[in-house]
């Protein structure tokens, strides 16, 4: 009978690894400690009715390896047997993993958990840095990743090992600063009532900015989706686009400041998601940085502390695997979330 265990030894080789947003889902293999993870073809949720089904035909149908355990990151709280996923229909039952699929040790993590492990060691191929002062390889870290919405978590070190700190960040408060904020203020969506971070800084956030922008400008919004709004931006070829683009770098710079101060996060700040590597050459501009150290009277503090965008494809895999080869470099407890045959 699989029941939660609260054991923290190693999981049993080969395990499979995977990242499971609301849109896409990725996975890899590790056959064991030393070899590279062998990928898989990023696959739709959409594509599959849950996810036995994608496991099965995306995975165990392609491979002669079995893996014995798996180590999954979920966008969604972790909470009980069943474990439905924000954003998506899936919902991932880590018993019926070991009952149908063969598994006999599976552990859910947070998918900003993964991104937490993942900067422990991204290394600079993997990353841009977007100013701020050296790297202090054993302070603490933090990662902010805009997407289909605002994950945030920290990452402590501490008795030589690195401990996740996942969290709602995504959820703080956001209030105007600018004059221009104040006439934008009035014409964002917000949620009963509030305007939390992710109001802002997402792929809806971007909407949300761009009709606001339109709206206190007297204009009609034309473009229709995130895409559009940052290729118009980028190119440098609609008013509208390229300011919601340049509002959108300053308050994900504002946010990532307040995050750096809240976690003391000397070791650097590290921007994740899909779409802070797609509004890369925004974020290189001046905004993002200099909201980032506006922080009054922590600008010297702030002035000091790396940012830096990540490069990685696929950066919450890597975190995984780190952790599936070494689980005794990270404070990860499993206790609730681990499932043993
Ligand atoms: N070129 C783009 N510029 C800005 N935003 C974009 C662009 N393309 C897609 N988006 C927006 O990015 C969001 C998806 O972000 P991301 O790719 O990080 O997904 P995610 O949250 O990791 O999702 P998942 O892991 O569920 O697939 C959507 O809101 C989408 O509208």
């Amino acid at each position: 009978m699989a029941r939660p265990s609260d054991s923290d030894t190693n999981l049993p080789f080969p395990i499979l690894i995977g990242d499971i947003g609301g849109t896409n889902a990725r996975f890899a293999l590790l056959v064991d400690a030393f070899a590279e993870p062998r990928s898989f073809p990023i696959v739709k949720t959409a594509d599959f009715a849950n996810i036995d089904e994608a496991l099965q035909r995306s995975i165990l149908d392609t491979t002669s390896v079995q893996p014995r355990s798996a180590i999954l990151a979920l966008a969604g709280p972790i909470e009980g047997d069943e474990v439905p996923l924000t954003n998506c229909p899936w919902v991932v039952r880590p018993r019926d993993m070991i009952g149908k699929l063969g598994f006999e040790d599976v552990v859910l993590v947070n998918d900003f958990e993964a991104q937490a492990l993942a900067i422990a060691s991204l290394s600079d191929t993997d990353r841009e840095k977007i100013g701020g002062g050296g790297e202090r390889p054993a302070a603490s870290r933090a990662v902010l990743g805009p997407g289909t919405g605002l994950g945030v978590a920290g990452l402590v070190h501490a008795r030589h090992a690195w401990f996740p700190v996942p969290g709602e960040g995504g959820h703080v408060d956001m209030g105007p600063r600018t004059e221009r904020d104040y006439q934008i203020w009035p014409f964002l969506e917000p949620i009963e009532g509030r305007i939390s971070a992710e109001q802002l800084l997402c792929g809806r956030g971007i909407m949300n900015i761009y009709r606001a922008v339109s709206a206190a400008d007297g204009d009609d919004p034309v473009l229709a989706t995130p895409a559009d709004v940052t290729a118009r931006a980028l190119a440098q070829e609609d008013r509208a686009a390229i300011e919601t683009i340049a509002l959108f770098s300053t308050y994900l710079g504002r946010v990532a400041g307040d995050i750096a101060m809240i976690f003391m996060a000397k070791g650097g700040v590290y921007l994740a998601g899909g779409i802070s590597q797609k509004i890369l050459p925004a974020l290189r501009g001046p905004e993002f940085r200099a909201a980032f150290e506006d922080k009054a009277p922590h600008t010297a503090l702030l002035r000091s502390i790396p940012t830096y965008v990540v490069t990685h494809p696929v950066a919450a895999l890597v975190g995984l695997a780190a952790f599936a080869r070494m689980p005794e470099r990270f404070g990860v407890a499993t206790e609730g979330r681990r499932w043993k045959r």
